[in-house]
């Protein structure tokens, strides 16, 4: 139950956007994908999802290259949820999160009762049965990214590949949806997730990779990948570091790393972090 990248390669118009990436994911895990803005994390997880061949390298699931798998049983195993993924053509929520269920259907077969109760399941645990009957044009940037999320759940894939899920999200369904993520990988999917929120990512995923300039620069917990030092050196910022109440460990991106001697106000909360 393995999703593995080997050697991958992409450029375009000469310049390198994914170098020599190699991952090996498992299911039942939360897997966050970082790094700054233009990193290449939605190139690669367009090539982990099978939409953009690599030049170079390859992408396996369970040993099988993606390339050789029928496009049906890619879409039925690997889901995925992109940033702009317009749905086309007007449709009422029902209708958008039923669309996750297409790779389990037969040519011009209808609504199976285990594709109704997946379709259910999905819009229930992201909170949108009750926009069911709304159109998607009226939908707010947050409602129509929980809805794209529904859709992609309703596939009930062995992986879901998503894509900066939680960034249209207001706090507390940023809190549900990573909540969400993250008991969906307990049950034995396989998840990637892009995220910009750090602090989020820290506290939920399972792992972080961190990608700068098309490469990957660190990989491992999240304690181990999101260092002072990396998050200076990939980020450009300096974080505070403190414990919640329940005593899980947090990270809030602070300031602008500095090079300089570290005398300014930011660097008190550096050294005696404070929770809110
Ligand atoms: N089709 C393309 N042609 C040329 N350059 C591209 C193409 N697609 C992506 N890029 C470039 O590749 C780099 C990586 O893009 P990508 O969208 O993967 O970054 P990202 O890490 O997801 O960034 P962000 O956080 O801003 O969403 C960017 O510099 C982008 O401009």
């Amino acid at each position: 139950m393995i999703l593995s990248a080997a050697g991958i390669g992409l450029d375009r118009d000469g310049r390198a956007l994914l170098s020599d990436v190699s991952l090996g994911l498992e299911r039942g895990r939360l897997v966050g994908l970082v790094g700054p803005n233009g990193a290449g994390k939605t190139t690669l997880l367009r090539v982990l999802a099978g939409l953009l061949p690599p030049r170079r390298g390859e992408v396996a699931l369970d040993g099988v290259p993606l390339a050789r798998l029928p496009r049906e049983a890619r879409a039925r195993r690997i889901a995925a949820l992109f940033q702009g993924a317009g749905v086309g053509w007007p449709l009422r929520v029902r209708e958008i999160v039923a669309l996750g269920r297409l790779p389990h259907r037969r040519a011009f077969s209808g609504l199976s009762p285990a594709d109704a109760a997946a379709i259910a399941r999905a819009m229930a645990a992201t909170g949108v049965t009750a926009l069911a009957e709304r159109g998607e044009p009226t939908l707010s940037s947050g409602e129509r990214m929980r809805v794209l999320l529904a859709r992609a759940l309703a596939v009930e894939a062995e992986w879901l590949l998503a894509d900066e899920p939680i960034t249209a999200l207001d706090p507390a369904h940023q809190l549900d949806a990573m909540t969400l993520l993250r008991a969906t990988a307990r049950k034995g999917t396989g998840i990637v997730a892009v995220l910009h929120d750090l602090t989020l990512a820290a506290r939920f995923c399972d792992r972080i990779v961190v990608m700068e300039a098309g490469r990957i620069v660190a990989d491992g917990p999240p304690d181990r990948a999101l260092t002072d030092a990396r998050l200076a050196a990939t980020f450009g910022v300096s974080v505070c570091r403190g414990r919640a109440a329940d005593g899980t460990a947090y990270l809030l991106p602070w300031d602008r790393a500095t090079t300089e001697d570290e005398t300014d106000a930011a660097s008190l909360y550096r050294t005696s972090p404070r929770p809110f």
